[in-house]
Parts: structure tokens; sequence; C-alpha cells
């Protein structure tokens, strides 16, 4: 049978992504959602000429006519309405964040002059407008600050607080039900029995999901074609995207591309010319999408962080691809006509991201994990790869 290759899997999987709309959430809660419409300055940035420096507030033509002393008129500190010097000849002390004072034009620190009976002497030269953050130099009110499509972080959590955003607009994020499958799995608080073992993989990519703000729900099915049957059925009515975990290859037990079949997802592809994750299925039934990664924990992470993430990314309108590249630090063989996505230990060297392959005993192998950091992507084509080649790499956390 024909292998779907990792460039068409990426096409098809991009080209059903789906907008799920806009929502309203505190401004508290939106780190790492989407912004979906521009967030505006409802005022300038600074929305006031601000001083920036503890000392004095003077009037610069004072200063170019030679004057070196002034008179100490009051004491403007932040939070206090705008003083105003009322003889050019004199200052006013000012703090950091007060307005600057009518009738001032620029400020001295403290450092640069002494007070001796109320009146200043300054000891250091001084600049036309020095010390002064002006109204509006950083931002217009009215401007979009914020673009729709911004990932939301820190700073831009700062930004929605200044303006006065308490809730902002961001992407509606799907429903998604991790569901696995396999006999042999029991609940992580349980103490497996020699032919079984904890279902691991699920947390894996529910951790993944999380970068994104989705809480998946989990459902396990034992390995059994109407269970699997009656699950898949549930979740399309519940959820609008499922990710199955395991059941998807050639084994007596492995029900879920047929029960998919029967509740009439449409299948896009099943089985990739890549290693590991060679089994991955795709498919959609009207808005239900079904990511059915293979249950190997090493092929359900990479598939999910290949395929699902760059999916979520676009359906939220960011970026679908990482485009980010790795350096190897050694030459690597690897003899198959697959796309191989190598285990690598992320280093820098000078400017550069260097990958040291470290590959470990194969897809079951998900320890091995822990002393990596990405997949660098070796494609299909070639089959040697030279110490320096670059290719692109998909980190497993930031
Ligand atoms: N004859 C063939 N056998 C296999 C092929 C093949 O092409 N021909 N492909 C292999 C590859 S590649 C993979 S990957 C696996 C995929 O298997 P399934 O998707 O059918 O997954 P299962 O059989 O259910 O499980 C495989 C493996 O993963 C463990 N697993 C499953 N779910 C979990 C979980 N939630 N937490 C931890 N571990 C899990 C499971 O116990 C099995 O060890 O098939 C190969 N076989
Ligand atoms: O690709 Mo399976 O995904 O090798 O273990
Ligand atoms: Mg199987």
């Amino acid at each position: 049978m024909e292998l779907t290759t990792v460039t068409e899997a990426t096409r098809i999987i991009l080209e059903n992504s789906i907008d799920y709309g806009t929502e309203y959430v505190p401004f508290t809660d939106a780190h790492q959602r989407v912004l979906a419409e521009p967030l505006v300055a409802d005022r300038d940035f600074p929305p006031f000429d601000r001083v920036t420096m503890d000392g004095i507030a003077i009037q610069w033509q004072s200063y170019a006519n030679g004057q070196r002393t002034f008179l100490i008129e009051s004491t403007q500190t932040a939070g206090e309405t705008q003083h105003t010097l009322s003889d050019s000849n004199a200052c006013i002390e000012v703090m950091t964040g007060a307005m600057l004072p009518i009738n001032t034009d620029l400020v001295i620190r403290y450092e640069d002059f002494t007070i001796k009976d109320g009146i200043v002497h300054l000891n250091a030269d001084v600049r036309e407008g020095q010390n002064v953050h002006y109204q509006g130099e950083d931002r217009r009110a009215g401007t979009a600050i914020i673009q729709p499509h911004t990932l939301l972080g820190p700073p831009e959590i700062a930004i929605a607080a200044s303006v006065g955003a308490v809730h902002v607009p961001v992407k509606k994020l799907p429903s998604v039900v991790i569901i696995t499958s396999g006999d042999e799995l029991v609940a992580v608080e349980q103490i497996p029995l020699p032919h079984q073992i904890r279902s691991s993989n699920v947390h894996c990519i529910a951790t993944l999901l999380k970068d994104y703000r989705i809480n998946v729900d989990f459902v396990h099915i034992p390995d059994d074609l109407s269970a699997t049957q009656q699950a898949i059925q549930n979740a399309l009515t519940q959820y609008d995207v499922l990710i199955l975990c395991g059941g998807v290859s050639q084994g007596k037990k492995d029900f879920i591309p047929k029960a998919l079949q029967t509740e009439g997802v449409e299948k896009y592809f099943h089985k990739l010319s890549q290693q590991p994750g060679k089994p991955f299925w795709f498919g959609r039934k009207n808005n239900n999408v079904v990511f059915a990664l293979p249950g190997n924990p090493v092929s359900s992470f990479v598939c999910a962080r290949r395929y699902f993430i760059p999916w979520l990314r676009k359906s939220l309108g960011i970026p679908a691809m990482d485009n980010i590249y790795a350096a190897l630090s050694d030459d690597y063989v690897y003899n198959s006509p697959l796309t191989y996505f190598l285990q690598v230990q992320l280093f820098q060297e000078g400017a550069t991201l260097m990958a040291r392959p470290l590959t470990g005993h194969g897809s079951g192998d998900f320890a091995n994990l822990i002393d990596n950091q990405g997949f660098l992507e070796l494609p299909k084509e070639k089959n040697e790869f030279k110490k320096g080649e670059i290719l692109p790499i998909w980190r497993y956390g930031y």
C-alpha cells in the first residue's frame, strides 16, 4: 500500500483546520490564548509627559540663559494633579512617575545637584528635554497596540491591563477528548499486574495541549469493537476533536480504523512514510476532526507534536509551522526510505542551535525523551546526513 508522505499529510491536516470563533475571557486568564480582535490604546502611551528620574524639573530656557541655582517652589509626586512652575527661574521637585509640571520641560536627577537652604545648586551639565518620557511617544490613543493573531504572553497581558481591557477577545478553543484503547492499560493510581502497564502517553499529549490552554477529557475503552464504536459515536457528539491513542496498526485487536469507518468518519489517510508514527490515521466527519495516533509512546508524541499542534495553531490563526532549524553535531545515517524524526539533544554553539542524535531503543522508549529536547526532521529522500547539515527541529517544550 502506498504510504502518504509527511508533506502530503501536513497539507491535508492544515487544510482541515477549523475556525472556532471568538469568546471573551478575563485578561488575567488570557495567557497563551490567541487575540481575536485588535487591542486598541484608550489613551496615549504614556498618557502624560512623565518624569523618569527623581529630582527637579526646570525650564530649559532658564538654564540656557545661565541660571545654575534654583529656588524650590513645590514638590510634585506621582499620583498628584499637575503643578505649575510660576517663576521660570525656579524649580519644582519631581518624583519618577509624576506629571511633568506646567512651565517645565526637563528633569535633573538628585545625583546632579545639591540642596542648601531650599536652593538647588547644579553640579552637572544638563541637556534639553532630558529625563522626560513624552506623552504619546510610545503609542498614540486609538491605535491598535496588539494585532489579532497574537499569542498573548506576559507583556501583552500588561498592555491589556493598561488599556482597561478587563475582558479580551480571544479565539475559541476546540473541545478535545483523548481516547485510549488497550486491555493492558491501567489507571495511574493502580499497581499494574505483570501483564499490565499504566496509561502514560495520553498525559504527555494532554500536557502538550495545556501549552495552548486546552484541557482535555479522557475516555478509556477496552479492546472490543462494539465498545470502541460506541465510545467513538458518543465522542463525536460531545467533542470537536477526537485524539485516539493506540489500536491503529495490524494487531488482532487494533479496532480503531474499522470503528471510525463504521461511525462515518471519512479516512483522509492511514499510514505515513515516516518513522516513528507510521500507522497514524487522520480523518473527518463534518466538523469533527479525528487524529488516531499510534500507541507507541514516542510515536504518539511525534504525531501530536508534528501534526496536531500545527493543526491547532492554524485553527487559532497563528503560524502553523515552527520553522526552527538546528545543525547536526555529527554525521548521521538512516537507512530507510522514510522521513525520520530523530531524537536530539539541543545545545548552542556560538549563534548556532546544534542537535546531537540520541536515539534510544525505538518508539517504545519514552524514557529516552527525558534526555532529548526535540525531534530533527530528516527528509525521506536522503539517507546520509552530514555534520553541520541544517534541518527542521520540533522542540518538545520552549
Ligand atoms: N505487523 C505490524 N505490527 C506493527 C506495525 C506494523 O506496521 N506491522 N507497526 C508498529 C508500529 S510502527 C507502531 S507505532 C505500533 C502502533 O500500534 P497501535 O497504534 O496499534 O497501538 P497498540 O497496539 O494499541 O499499542 C502499541 C504499544 O503502545 C502502548 N500503548 C498504547 N497506549 C498507551 C498508553 N495510553 N500509555 C502507554 N502505552 C501505551 C501499548 O501498550 C503497546 O506497547 O504497532 C507496531 N506494530
Ligand atoms: O512508528 Mo511506530 O510508530 O515505529 O513505533
Ligand atoms: Mg496495535
